[in-house]
């Protein structure tokens, strides 16, 4: 068939972690053995352990050996991290700020594609009206992944009675707007042009900043419409007509929030998945969502949010489009052919489960 035969194994870290993490992982793994045989892509997976499941193990949500793996690897896969479990431990030792904040700041993961689209046959999974969903959309939730309010310094917590306080910092620097605007306009000039930076110019001091920012960096992108909206307003019109946005430009927290809201817009948040990109083809893919306790180790979860980020990875840092593809297409058959997990079934429909659904994907990547 003329594929490209891939000489370089390409090593993949694969972190699977906790709650649904391992159930939807299996089927993203499912999928990925598919891909190596029929797109000839050697890939080595090796497994490591992560989040709360390492807390238990090794006592720390990011163990040395897990770091070592990732750093040998051309790619992380994860799953999700973090549970009730694990939720009495001091913040700083749960899961989610000790294990995956760090890995995103290690490797400086800036760059967050979220993509969020309407499949047609899923149309009526949208909470919102048919009229509003009309063909579908089809939105890039770009996050800013390594500063913001997350990272910025002063945070902490201190005194006691009434006079107890605690407090985060939203910083941003010029060069880290730069950076995240740069990949908004290169990314939009691929799609339909169009950028919405989200902000919070009217309170924010750092939000002015990011405002002056984008519009400067827009000056070299003359085709690429650039416009502003508080985020307040982008939650409102998210919902009143997402067919109005193409690119939209966030800040960390600003994008988090948004990204839910756009997952749950197509049809539920084990839909949405991501991509989280720096300066070199290293990435690490994640679905959007977590580790869903409340429907953990009951076979139901979505895999196709994290069968849709190993695609984002054999994209972004594997450069074989035509693999991504592949798995995107399956995807978007097996919906087609009417399988439904239970969190996108409607009506009279009846759910199979996160096996089928992976089965059926990779049945229909290996007929591609
Ligand atoms: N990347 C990550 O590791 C990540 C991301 C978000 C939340 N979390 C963590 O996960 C834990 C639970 O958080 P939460 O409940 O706020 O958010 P969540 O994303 O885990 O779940 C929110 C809702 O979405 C549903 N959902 C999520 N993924 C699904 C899927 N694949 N299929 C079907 N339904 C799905 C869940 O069942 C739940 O009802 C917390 O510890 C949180 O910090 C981790
Ligand atoms: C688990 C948490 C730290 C994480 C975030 O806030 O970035 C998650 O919500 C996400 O969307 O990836
Ligand atoms: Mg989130």
């Amino acid at each position: 068939m003329g594929r490209k035969v891939e000489r370089m194994e390409k090593k993949i870290a694969v972190l699977a972690g906790d709650g649904i993490g391992p159930e939807v992982m299996a089927e993203a793994i499912k999928v990925l053995k598919v891909v190596e045989k029929e797109f000839g892509i050697a890939m080595a997976f090796e497994e490591a352990d992560v989040g709360g499941c390492a807390i238990d193990k090794h006592g720390h949500a990011l163990p040395e050996k897990t770091l070592d793996v990732c750093r040998q690897s051309d790619a992380i896969l994860f799953g999700s991290v973090g549970g009730p479990k694990w939720e009495s431990l001091p913040p700083e030792q749960q899961p989610e700020r000790a294990a995956l904040l760090p890995l995103r700041k290690i490797f400086d993961l800036f760059c967050n594609l979220r993509p969020a689209r309407v499949y047609s046959a899923l149309a009526s999974a949208s909470p919102l009206r048919p009229d509003i969903v009309g063909d579908g959309f089809d939105i890039l939730c770009l996050r800013e992944l390594a500063g913001g309010i997350y990272f910025g310094q002063p945070k902490g917590r201190e005194g006691t009675g009434p006079k107890e306080r605690a407090y985060d910092t939203m910083v941003y620097h010029r060069w880290e707007i730069q950076r995240i605007a740069r990949k908004a306009f290169e990314i939009a000039r691929t799609r339909r042009k169009k950028v919405t930076s989200i902000d919070k110019a009217n309170v924010l001091t750092s939000m002015v900043l990011w405002r002056e920012v984008v519009v400067e960096m827009a000056r070299d992108y003359p085709d690429v419409t650039l416009n502003h909206m508080y985020v307040d307003n982008a939650t409102m019109q998210l919902m009143r007509d997402p067919h109005q946005f193409d690119v939209l430009l966030c800040g960390n927290m600003f994008g988090d929030i948004l990204s839910d809201q756009c997952a749950m817009l197509t049809g539920s948040l084990g839909l949405l998945p991501s991509a989280s990109l720096g300066a070199s083809d290293f990435g690490l893919y994640e679905p959007a969502g977590g580790s869903a306790p409340d429907i953990a180790g009951q076979g139901i979860a979505n895999p196709i949010a994290q069968i849709l980020s190993a695609a984002l990875m054999l994209r972004h840092s594997f450069h074989r489009e035509d693999a991504a593809s592949a798995v995107e297409r399956a995807v978007a058959e097996t919906i087609e052919a009417g399988l439904r997990t239970a969190d996108i079934a409607r009506g009279a429909q009846r759910p199979v489960s996160t096996t089928a659904m992976g089965d059926a994907i990779a049945e229909r990547v290996r007929r591609s």
